[in-house]
């Protein structure tokens, strides 16, 4: 240093200090501009720095405050942190209680999460103004990339907008076709049910229920996917099943965990498994197989002479997409993801269904006798015999409604800043804001079901839609209906494209079960069905839970009054 900067030697007048503030300021700032640095300007810089960032500290904060009503956050130090560990363990308990507080004002509540700041509606309005959003507004693939770790579990481009025609597939291909697929679940249900488990007319026999469901939803969802002999191959099943379970618990994980770790943990829970590369390798030859009909049958003769699954539509939905999506490694990435949205929601709900009943076992009978009177009006087991099975439609939706397989739905993620301007309580929330509907807690409030919301009550909707006139009115109660109050299925532009599927499959799998066997919790039981558990802090069925089963007598007539229900699986 050549000498001491003027303004940084002692004032020695009474105005002297201001002077010298400002003699420090210009002398410093002079300093730096003719780009010499020393340790007094260096000291400067950094005092300067710390109310500048202060103010931009504060800046951001006031930018992406949530001005709303904050639940579950202790006081004293690390409140945040606390709650957020809180809703790792009581997700459902800590909703709940804002629900409660809130939902009668219409307000929407804020609660920590291990992640991120989580926004919950509460008014009914304010989930059809998010369900029905503009994703260009309120972005959903946004928000699902980031809370399920898209690209840790699964392939990135399974996450944006262009490139997840696999929900097109099942919108456009899969859904339409329900009535020709109808067979292919009785068929494959039929003899995954008599595969799984061994009774007879004479003895009880005891099964594990989730072991059945998985294997009847599985291999009758995979026999309209992949045909015959694919949808048996076990190690296939076994690949879905899997992934299911770890994608589950790499959300949860890495939720938790430091960013930094995020490639470890994607590796030790995820990659190295390697489930994807292990059923390209079981898929490979059927793709191959197809693309390779595909070319030889040529443009016109494929429209009309390809297969109908889902094999055949992936290819085709891929042809219409870059070239990097049209490998078989990306297509089988494709079926995975279907099996993902498909598998585990539907055996759960099999396995609800099954609990329930067994619970409340008074329903059984006026089902299976509306199922046989139906059947005998419409000739069989077709789409129009299963629309008209009213009943155990709304046994459905309740044990929907009650169970509520995914507890929180439409979660997205605002991509400007936003107004509500629907509902009791408009509000206003900054950009980056994660907004959500609370399914279950929705599902039971007394205002919206009434003050017995919380029992399970099979004939709930099918009462009222016995009174109903007009069929319009009486279709928005049924179990594939999905409202801004009934949200097992979500709503709006993201609902499940897949319900109708998963409804008419239910009913098949269940017609078969009911007419071939009779049930009941085990003894020990007294009554009680397994109760819903919380794992990995979301809301899950008891997967232990066992029921008994005798073969009916009256199954050996009922089994050819409309065609043989089984034909032999093939
Ligand atoms: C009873 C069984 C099922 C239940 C309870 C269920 C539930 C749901 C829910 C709640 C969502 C929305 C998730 C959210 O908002 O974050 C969803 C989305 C989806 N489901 Fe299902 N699902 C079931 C069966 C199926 C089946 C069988 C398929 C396919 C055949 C399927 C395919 C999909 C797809 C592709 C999406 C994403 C839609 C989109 O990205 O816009 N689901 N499902």
């Amino acid at each position: 240093m050549d000498q001491l900067p003027k303004a940084s030697i002692a004032p020695n007048e009474a105005s002297g200090y201001s002077n010298h503030l400002v003699g420090l300021v210009y002398t410093q700032t002079m300093q730096i501009l003719e780009g010499k640095l020393n340790n007094v300007t260096l000291l400067y810089l950094m005092l300067l720095f710390i109310p500048v960032y202060g103010a931009y500290g504060v800046y951001k904060y006031r930018k992406s405050y949530i001005d709303l009503p904050y639940v579950g956050i202790p006081s004293g130090p690390f409140g945040s942190w606390r709650a957020a560990y809180t809703y790792l363990h009581s997700s459902a308990d800590v909703i709940w209680d804002g629900y409660k507080k809130y939902a009668r004002e219409g307000k929407a509540f804020v609660v920590s999460t291990p992640g991120r700041w989580m926004v919950f509606l509460t008014d009914p309005d304010q989930i059809a103004e998010l369900a029905m959003s503009s994703d260009q507004k309120i972005g959903f693939y946004e928000a699902l990339t980031e809370r399920n770790k898209h690209g840790t579990i699964s392939e990135p481009t399974l996450g944006d907008y262009i490139n997840t025609y696999h929900v097109d597939v099942i919108k456009a291909q899969l859904t339409p076709r329900m009535a020709s697929i109808l067979p292919d679940i009785r068929k494959e249900g039929a003899a995954a049910w008599n595969d799984s488990l061994k009774a007879s007319t004479d003895t009880w026999t005891r099964g594990v229920v989730w072991d059945i469901a998985l294997q009847v939803v599985a291999r009758s969802a995979n026999r309209c996917f992949i045909g015959l002999p694919l949808c048996r191959n076990q190690e296939l099943l076994s690949i879905f099943q899997e992934y299911a379970i770890r994608a589950a618990e790499v959300v949860y994980i890495m939720d938790i965990s430091p960013k930094i770790l995020e490639p470890f943990l994607g590796w030790l829970l995820m990659s190295r498994h390697k489930l994807p590369q292990r059923a390209t390798k079981i898929m490979e030859p059927a793709f191959t197989a197809r693309l390779r009909m595909r070319e030889e049958l040529g443009p016109t003769r494929w429209e009309t002479e390809k297969p109908n699954d889902a094999i055949t539509w992936i290819i085709d939905a891929a042809a219409k997409k870059d070239k990097s999506q049209q490998t078989i490694e990306q297509m089988v990435w494709r079926l995975m993801w279907i099996n993902f949205a498909a598998i585990h929601t539907t055996s759960m709900s099999t396995l609800y269904i099954l609990y329930d009943l067994g619970a409340n076992p008074e329903y059984i009978e006026p089902i299976r006798q509306e199922m046989i009177s139906v059947m005998d009006k419409y000739g069989g087991y077709n789409k129009e015999a299963l629309n008209n099975m009213v009943k155990l439609d709304s046994c459905l939706r309740e044990s929907q409604r009650w169970n509520n397989v995914v507890s929180v739905v439409i979660s997205k993620v605002t991509l400007c800043d936003y107004t509500f301007k629907s509902g009791k309580a408009p509000f206003h929330i900054p950009k980056g804001t994660f907004v959500t509907a609370p399914a279950t807690a929705t599902h039971f409030s007394e205002d919206i079901y009434g003050s017995d919301a919380a029992i399970w009550k099979g004939f709930r909707f099918s009462d009222v839609r016995e009174k109903m006139e007009s069929a319009e009115e009486s279709a928005r109660l049924q179990a594939t209906a999905t409202s801004k109050e009934y949200l097992a299925f979500s709503h709006g532009k993201h609902a499940c494209t897949g319900r109708f599927f998963a409804i008419y499959q239910l009913k098949m799998l269940l017609i078969y079960c009911l007419l071939r066997y009779e049930f009941r919790l085990p003894a020990e039981c007294g009554g009680k069905r397994p109760e819903n558990k919380i794992i990995l802090g979301r809301r899950a069925a008891d997967t232990d839970g066992i029921l008994e089963f005798r073969e009916r007598k009256e199954w050996a007539e009922l089994k050819c009054r409309w065609g043989d229900f089984d034909e032999d699986g093939e």
